[in-house]
């Protein structure tokens, strides 16, 4: 196994919706025990801290976008956070809820660009996040950054995404709650959905096959961005749009076992961790796992034998 430079990236954005406590995410995840499950795989691990959003004006919330300027603040600061940490390593960002990845992936897209290489994003999460904050009914802007990152319009005062990721190399798994603006809007797009139907009908791994098989042709980048919400709430209880019918343990797990025997990830969210709705540390450890095995962990060292 190749060993990495995981460059952890604490990101306690808590602007993305109005219940709060994913500002809490980043220390569970250390508490939860990361690093050392990293380093246990062989990787060496940096963990920079806790980033802070560049400064804003203050918010006066219209009634219609909760947080704008906050969540402005915060996408400057992780899209050069993203750059940055891609020149040496693997980066791991801690969330905060999902409007980090406005952020996160604009960023890395100016960096695969700057490679001359195409970004691809698996989006893992019972949501598409397709909005704009014109189309959104919430106003929570936790729902918009794919929305952001593809390009769509609507995004005033945020920072110009300079380098859009095209919607086709984008693939969502694990939907289960689409809003119709977001449904019309996905009807017009060439981003690959893969529904909770599709994963009972099909399976988890066939989608996901294909998809990075797209990948390694384009000899492209990937960024993965875990929803906690992309995993049932029996099993992931702290977050706080649970949506059941979610993956299982199991389904979670191979995607991630995959994704690591690809060798094609190139950097990861993990977002929508809400420690106040957690049960004794249980969510925040299942995600630590994934983490892991996304980055190697195995039941054996050497590929198992069958019989003969
Ligand atoms: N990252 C998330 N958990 N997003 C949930 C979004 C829910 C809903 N579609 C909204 O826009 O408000
Ligand atoms: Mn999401
Ligand atoms: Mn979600």
């Amino acid at each position: 196994m190749t060993s990495q430079h995981c460059i952890l990236i604490g990101a306690p954005v808590d602007s993305g919706k109005r219940r709060a406590g994913c500002l809490m995410g980043p220390d569970a995840y250390r508490t939860a025990g990361i690093a050392a499950a990293l380093e246990s795989l062989g990787h060496t691990v940096e963990d920079i801290g806790n980033l802070a959003p560049e400064t804003h004006p203050a918010d006066t919330n219209d009634g219609l976008v909760y947080a704008r300027n906050e969540t402005i603040g915060w996408t400057s600061r992780l899209a050069q956070a993203a750059e940055d940490a891609l020149e040496c390593g693997l980066p791991v960002f801690l969330g905060g809820d999902h409007s980090l990845s406005l952020g996160s992936v604009a960023g890395a897209a100016n960096f695969a660009a700057k490679e001359g290489r195409p970004l691809f994003v698996l989006w893992l999460d019972a949501h598409t996040d397709f909005h704009t904050p014109e189309t959104s009914d919430s106003g929570n802007l936790h729902g918009t950054p794919v929305g952001y990152f593809t390009g769509r319009r609507g995004f005033e005062n945020f920072p110009e995404v300079l380098n859009p990721v095209p919607e086709e190399n984008v693939c969502m798994i694990g939907l289960r709650s689409v809003d119709t603006q977001e449904r019309l809007a996905l009807e017009d797009s060439s981003i690959r959905t893969h529904d909770m139907r599709h994963i009972d009908e099909n399976g988890i791994a066939g989608p996901l096959n294909r998809f990075l098989d797209q990948v390694a042709e384009a000899n492209g980048m990937l960024h993965v961005s875990l929803d906690v919400d992309f995993l049932d709430p029996s099993v992931a209880p702290a977050v706080g749009t649970t949506v059941p019918g979610g993956a299982t343990v199991r389904e979670a797990h191979l995607v991630c076992e995959i994704l690591h025997d690809s060798g094609l990830m190139t950097s990861l969210d993990l977002v929508e961790l809400n420690p106040f709705l957690d049960e004794r540390g249980r969510t925040a450890h299942l995600m630590v796992d994934l983490c892991a095995s996304a980055l190697g962990r195995r039941v054996f060292d050497r590929p198992t034998r069958s019989y003969q």
